[in-house]
């Protein structure tokens, strides 16, 4: 405990145990008069904060509150996230992290995660020696550029990794100390943002072209020297970087793409359970995506490896898929599609996005378009009258920006669909059925792989780790989870899905070989002696 005395230690937010301290620890390090009569055992202290945290009137507030927890006793916040992960999961992530975010000059308390702007060109790898942590495993690096649903949000999006940093402590167990949250300040071209006398960020346009991309590539490498068993998560980029960073690094290094892969296999995974409900065979599906960014482009991505897997060849798989843009169908006679988009092309004469569906009739349809609204009463009716069970994911966040509301898809479909959302929503009754839909969020997915990858110190991240985590999180919903409506395992069941999808990850890393550890005979055991349970 690093010699740890007194008032140093009860305000070491990684060792106090603030009423905890015992007796006999408050002799043992001179605590005694520092702290209050009463011992309180940590679910007392939990009783505490969920006390106060429930009077706070605005969720905002409630963000506030709970991040000046996690500054004063990581161990009380982590105990508190696990115990009671439905509550506080949108609070200290989507959606409420949308709004910290969009206020984060104004709610700013305490600097959290590193920072890295133009000027550091050439001295990254220097200045990363700053960070006193030695052992770092996950690093959640964003460029702020498109934060959730939100866009260009500048240095404002360090709330992303930091929310996504909790998530891996807290659903799969990463050590904090070994979690790195890291903004790449490259300005922003978001005007009101730099107009805004508290904006904290780099006050310039975006850094573009070489400049920024070399920038990028400084960062990417001063990790290998500095960190060199770190795993990059790449997180909320600008589609097309998103995409160019995965292609030039995923070979090289040991990174992903979160909105690309994370949410691919997540939905991938609600896909696969919906058939249990549907009884249709996954290789008889059509799938349709209303977007064409870096989750809708991703998951068909993968779903075409998804079919491949079951059979079907590439060409099969791709005409499986389908794409709306803002202008309707996309077919082969639409001029600039985008080259990730290409093979999803197919021979098709123009039509709306109703039409599209009533012709193509897909099964399920997917929304990724950062809209709010887009899948209007007209739009489920059609799903719902060329489908008996129409599936629905609608992956938009935060709330503000989803392409419906649970309640909207029950009540258009007449309580048919089968409905998934990327923010959470409230059961929805309708008729004499309660519907607990369910969150189709990433938090599923990377807080595994990532600590799949710590396991078995696989080289790289590669695309058949994500399908296996699609794979292993649908076989993990229960009857009754699907019963209540939901195609994803209950939340409060996270850190047991995560620990499954580390264990694949490793069983993938092994077999493709991309290990040089030998890793125990019983790796379930293994991974889970490594996930950190928060507790005195
Ligand atoms: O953060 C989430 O909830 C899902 C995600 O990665 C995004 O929307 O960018
Ligand atoms: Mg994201």
């Amino acid at each position: 405990m690093k010699n740890l005395r007194g008032k140093a230690l009860l305000t070491d937010p990684a060792h106090t145990k603030s009423t905890g301290f015992t007796y006999a620890e408050r002799e043992l390090y001179g605590l005694r008069g520092l702290l209050p009569y009463d011992v309180a055992s940590i679910d007392k202290q939990i009783e505490r904060v969920l006390g106060s945290l429930r009077c706070k009137n605005s969720t905002i507030e409630k963000y506030i509150f709970l991040n000046a927890l996690l500054e004063r006793n990581q161990r009380l916040f982590y105990r508190t996230m696990i115990d009671h992960i439905d509550e506080i999961m949108p609070l200290v992530y989507t959606p409420t992290v949308g709004e910290a975010c969009s206020e984060f000059a104004h709610i700013f308390r305490n600097a959290q995660g590193f920072y890295i702007s133009p000027e550091d060109r050439g001295e990254i790898a220097t200045i990363l020696k700053n960070w006193p942590e030695e052992d770092i495993r996950v690093i959640v690096v964003t460029d702020g550029e498109r934060i959730l649903g939100l866009g260009d949000l500048g240095a404002n999006g360090m709330g992303i990794p930091i929310g996504k940093v909790a998530l891996y402590v807290a659903c799969s167990g990463i050590h904090p100390a070994q979690c790195m949250p890291v903004m790449l300040d490259v300005g922003t071209n978001n005007i009101a943002l730099r107009e805004d006398p508290l904006y904290l960020g780099y006050p310039y346009p975006r850094l573009n072209g070489d400049a920024y991309r070399s920038l990028v590539d400084e960062f990417v490498k001063a990790v290998q020297l500095r960190y060199p068993s770190a795993l990059i998560q790449f997180e909320d980029f600008l589609s097309p970087h998103a995409f160019e960073f995965l292609d030039l690094y995923a070979q090289k290094v040991r990174c992903f793409n979160d909105d690309i892969q994370g949410t691919a296999a997540v939905t991938l995974a609600g896909i696969y359970t919906s058939c249990r409900i549907t009884k249709k065979k996954f290789t008889d599906l059509n799938i349709m995506f209303l977007g064409t960014g870096s989750a809708a482009s991703g998951t068909a991505e993968l779903a075409v490896d998804a079919f491949r897997a079951a059979g079907l060849n590439r060409s099969q798989a791709q005409k499986r898929l389908w794409f709306i843009d803002r202008k309707g169908l996309v077919t082969a006679r639409n001029e600039n599609i985008k080259p990730r988009i290409k093979p999803f092309a197919h021979e098709h004469a123009a039509c709306s996005f109703v039409d599209a569906i009533n012709e193509i009739k897909p099964d399920v349809l997917i929304g990724a378009t950062g809209v709010a609204g887009t899948f209007t009463e007209a739009v489920i009716s059609k799903m719902s009258s060329v489908n008996e069970r129409p599936v629905i994911i609608a992956l938009s966040n935060p709330t503000s920006h989803t392409e419906c509301t649970a309640e909207q898809a029950y009540h258009w479909s007449n309580g048919k669909v089968i409905f998934a959302s990327g923010s959470p929503f409230n059961a929805v009754q309708f008729k004499d059925h309660l519907f607990k839909p369910a969150q189709g969020n990433n938090a599923y997915i990377f807080p595994g792989i990532g600590l799949g990858i710590y396991a078995s110190a696989a080289r790289l991240v590669t695309q058949s780790m994500f399908l296996a985590a699609a794979e292993v999180l649908a076989s993990t919903v229960s009857e009754q989870e699907i019963h209540s409506g939901s195609v994803y395992p209950a939340l409060s069941r996270v850190r047991e899905v995560s620990h499954a999808i580390a264990v694949a990850v490793c069983h993938v890393a092994i077999r493709e070989e991309l290990t040089s550890l030998s890793l125990p005979e019983d790796i379930s055991g293994y991974v889970r002696s490594l996930m950190y349970e928060p507790n005195y």
